[in-house]
């Protein structure tokens, strides 16, 4: 049967991923937001020209001839500028971050100076402009600081609140909500049985999530039989959230229901099944009623469920909120550091380490077990390799592709 490409998938995710609404919150709490308006400087930085040292500022021209002695006639600290202007002959105590009086043209540092009462001697000669910064020498008033669609890192922070920008428009959050499926599933910690399985691709799915931007509420385990799961589906839809993360009975087992109760729902699959190992049965489709849910069925198998998160779930999450998101996988080049088969129709995406460097290129290498219900390499993987469908079989120092693992 032939499967949906990758790239059509992720297409036709994306295509239906609607802007979320914007909200306005306060600096504090704003780190990892991401603008729905420009921030636009509400003061010209400096405010006006200040020293960039602790020194004396002078007239540069009385400093020609050295040493040359000055008397001090007062002082200027950050807040409290000096009021008066810089006389020829005279000189100012300047501190770090003060306003520069009105005459004086240059900073000379004090380790250049020798203080001896009322008057300090200037050892070195200074130069118009030495050790000022000039008022707006890092952005004016009305300037356009960052863009909408910009997502607001730590060091942004600082700069919007130099800006005396006090509250910033960002997207909302992405709500989601996972829902998990399984009779064999438990909580960790709980007990499980040999027969149980422990729920597990919940938490790195939630914590994808979370670091692409959203809320995320856990919905808890359904049962495999057809009358929770819809139950389950309906209640999820009917909460409003923005996205519905489904985990498991996404395959075509007797126990495998999600597809039925999104159907009987009304959602209609968008895509279903896909050319992705792992992750295959993955499925997307969109409720049309209310909140307009986007629905993502993830396998079960928790490693494939992670692979289909960061190449699926965390594009969305971020097209919602307004960041540009590449139409394709977001590949990086790399070097084979192995031997590697010819692939089939599915892109494969192989848990694998970094071995070393070649040039800028790192050096990958898959690692020996890639199950996707296996747990431990999908840890101690540095990279997924990227085969794509049909690819030749490669030999190590091939150029190749991976994808990071981790944001
Ligand atoms: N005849 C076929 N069988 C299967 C196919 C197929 O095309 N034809 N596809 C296989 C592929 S590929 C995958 S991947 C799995 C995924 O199937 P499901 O999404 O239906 O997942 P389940 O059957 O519910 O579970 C699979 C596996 O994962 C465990 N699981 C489920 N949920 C969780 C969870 N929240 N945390 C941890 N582990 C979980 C579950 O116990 C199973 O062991 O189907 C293949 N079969
Ligand atoms: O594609 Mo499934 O995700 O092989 O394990």
């Amino acid at each position: 049967m032939a499967l949906m490409p990758v790239e059509e998938a992720l297409a036709r995710l994306l295509g239906a991923a609607e802007p979320l609404a914007a909200e306005t919150v306060p600096l504090a709490e704003a780190a990892g937001r991401v603008l729905a308006a420009p921030v636009v400087a509400r003061r010209t930085t400096p405010g006006a020209d200040v020293s960039a040292m602790d020194g004396y500022a002078v007239r540069a021209q009385d400093t020609a001839t050295i040493p040359a002695t000055l008397r001090l006639i007062g002082e200027s600290a950050a807040g409290r500028p000096f009021p008066g202007p810089v006389e020829p002959g005279t000189a100012v105590r300047i501190f770090t971050g003060a306003v520069l009086p009105t005459g004086a043209d240059a900073i000379v540092i004090q380790e250049d100076t020798t203080r001896a009462g009322e008057n300090v001697t200037v050892n070195e000669a200074a130069t118009i402009g030495r050790h000022i910064r000039k008022a707006g020498g890092d952005f004016a008033t009305g300037e356009t600081l960052l863009a909408p669609g910009h997502k607001l890192r730590a060091r942004d922070l600082a700069l919007v609140a130099a800006a005396d920008v006090a509250e910033v428009r960002v997207a909302r959050r992405p709500r989601v909500a996972l829902l998990s499926t399984g009779d064999e599933l438990v909580r960790p910690g709980a007990g499980a049985q040999a027969h149980q399985v422990i729920v597990s691709n919940i938490y790195s799915v939630s914590a994808l999530a979370r670091g692409a931007g959203a809320e995320v509420i856990d919905l808890g385990i359904l049962p495999d039989n057809m009358e929770a799961t819809q139950r389950g589906v309906r209640a999820a839809l009917d909460g409003g959230f923005d996205v519905l993360v489904t985990t498991g009975g996404a395959s075509v087992g007797d126990h495998d229901l999600i597809a039925p109760a999104l159907t009987a729902q009304g959602i209609e699959l968008a895509v279903h099944k896909i050319a992705l190992r792992p992750g295959k049965p993955l499925m997307f489709g969109r409720s049309s009623g209310g909140a307009g849910t986007q629905v993502l069925g993830l396998p079960g198998n928790p490693v494939s469920a992670h692979v289909c998160a960061l190449l699926f779930l965390v594009p969305l999450l971020k097209a919602m909120q307004g960041l540009a998101v590449p139409a394709q996988p977001d590949l990086r080049p790399a070097r084979l550091g192995a031997d590697v088969k010819a692939n089939e129709q599915r892109m494969d995406f192989q848990r694998a380490e970094i071995i070393g460097r070649e040039g800028d290129l790192p050096v990958v290498r898959p690692l020996p077990v890639q199950d996707s219900s296996m747990l431990r390499n999908l840890a101690r993987a540095d990279v997924l390799l990227v085969r794509p469908p049909h690819a030749p079989a490669a030999s190590a120092g091939d150029p190749c592709e991976i994808l990071p693992l981790e944001d």
